[in-house]
């Protein structure tokens, strides 16, 4: 099932293209990032010089891709855009690198991905600007040593510490890109919700914002969803009060909680003690797949402090007791007793 809070590039997100900021001016927070990148490319367009390999890394959806594209804006160069899985051989590797113009960029998403021998073309590629080629085949076979024009290599990744450290060691630019404030986040929604041609009180960026998780992706479609909703249920405009009722009706709570969310900590707090209980246990106890819940549900439980993994199992913290107990009042004293 497709959902809402997933901070992983979903169908619904195939309208971000005209939400992407293109100039760096536009790009909001990260500002220590920002301000570097702003730097590095000025003094590479003063010594008309390619800038240096970029390595961004960071959760999805919070603008590794929009960053390098603005790289490409900012130089005033073209990006070629292709992903770790995409590259099958080293061969495709290599007639990427032989196409790329002279000072432009080439952007490798999911570069962690990148199987180790096809990795090992861009050693050179990026240290000397030489990529080798094997010509003809058995004892007849030759290697021919091909010099690649200036170019830029943008590689990303969510995963930074599954890159090989001779492929992290050939960047000059590494930036880690963070969750982002409320405020931050209210600005992209005030901003796309602009773009969107769609009317939004302030408060109402700021309700989103709150329940967004950190994340632009998620931001941005919670207030596509919430522009249908006002649409739909109301006169259009996104009050204060139609994203609290619209956000309500998604069920996703001022945390940024979604129902599994909260049912894995009402599981955790109601039928385990609070814990310590094993990811199977759990998994068993709501019907979610183990793998689903460690890698999509539980992270960000586990970074807003709602839960901690201990050796002996996953145990529920207070933050989380407290909110279960919110929610379960609430739902009594409205009389859904679910
Ligand atoms: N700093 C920002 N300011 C405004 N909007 C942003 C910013 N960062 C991201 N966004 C918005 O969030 C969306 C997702 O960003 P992007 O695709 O760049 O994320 P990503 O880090 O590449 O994610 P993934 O890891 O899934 O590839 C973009 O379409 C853009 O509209
Ligand atoms: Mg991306």
């Amino acid at each position: 099932m497709e959902r809402l809070l997933d901070n992983k590039f979903s169908v619904e997100d195939v309208h971000e293209e005209s939400l992407r900021p293109k100039m760096l001016e536009e790009y909001i927070g990260q500002k220590k990032v920002k301000e570097k990148i702003k730097i590095f490319i000025e003094a590479a367009k003063k010594r008309k010089e390619p800038l240096d390999h970029v390595l961004l890394y960071g959760p999805p959806g919070l603008g590794k891709t929009t960053l390098a594209n603005i790289i490409a804006n900012e130089m005033g160069v073209d990006i070629k855009v292709t992903s770790g899985p995409a590259i099958e051989r080293a061969g495709d590797l290599v007639a990427i690198l032989t196409n790329i113009g002279e000072n432009n960029i080439l952007f490798i998403d999911e570069i962690h991905r990148l199987n180790r021998t096809i990795e090992e073309v861009l050693y050179p590629a990026m240290e000397d600007k030489k990529v080798d080629i094997v010509i003809g085949k058995g004892p007849s076979a030759k290697t021919i040593r091909l010099t690649l024009p200036p170019f830029t290599l943008i590689g990303a990744t969510t995963r930074a510490g599954l890159l090989s450290s001779p492929l992290r060691d050939r960047f000059g630019i590494i930036e880690r890109l963070d969750y982002y404030t409320v405020e931050e986040l209210s600005q992209i929604v005030m901003r796309s919700a602009s773009i969107l041609k769609c009317d939004i009180e302030k408060e109402a960026c700021i309700e989103i914002a709150k329940r967004s998780r950190g994340t632009p992706r998620v931001a941005n479609r919670l207030l596509r969803r919430l522009r249908d909703y006002a649409m739909v249920k109301h006169t259009g405009s996104i009050t204060y009060e139609v994203a609290k009722s619209g956000l309500e009706m998604f069920e996703v709570d001022e945390y940024g909680l979604d129902l599994v969310d909260r049912n894995i900590l009402e599981a955790i707090v109601y039928k385990f003690g609070g814990g310590p209980v094993g990811l199977s246990t759990i998994a068993a106890a709501i019907g979610e797949d183990e793998g689903t819940i460690e890698d999509i549900y539980e992270p960000y439980l586990i970074q807003e402090g709602f839960l901690v993994k201990t050796a002996r199992g996953r145990v529920a913290t207070q933050k989380a007791i407290s909110h279960i107990a919110k929610i379960k009042f609430k739902l009594n004293e409205s009389g859904d007793k679910r």
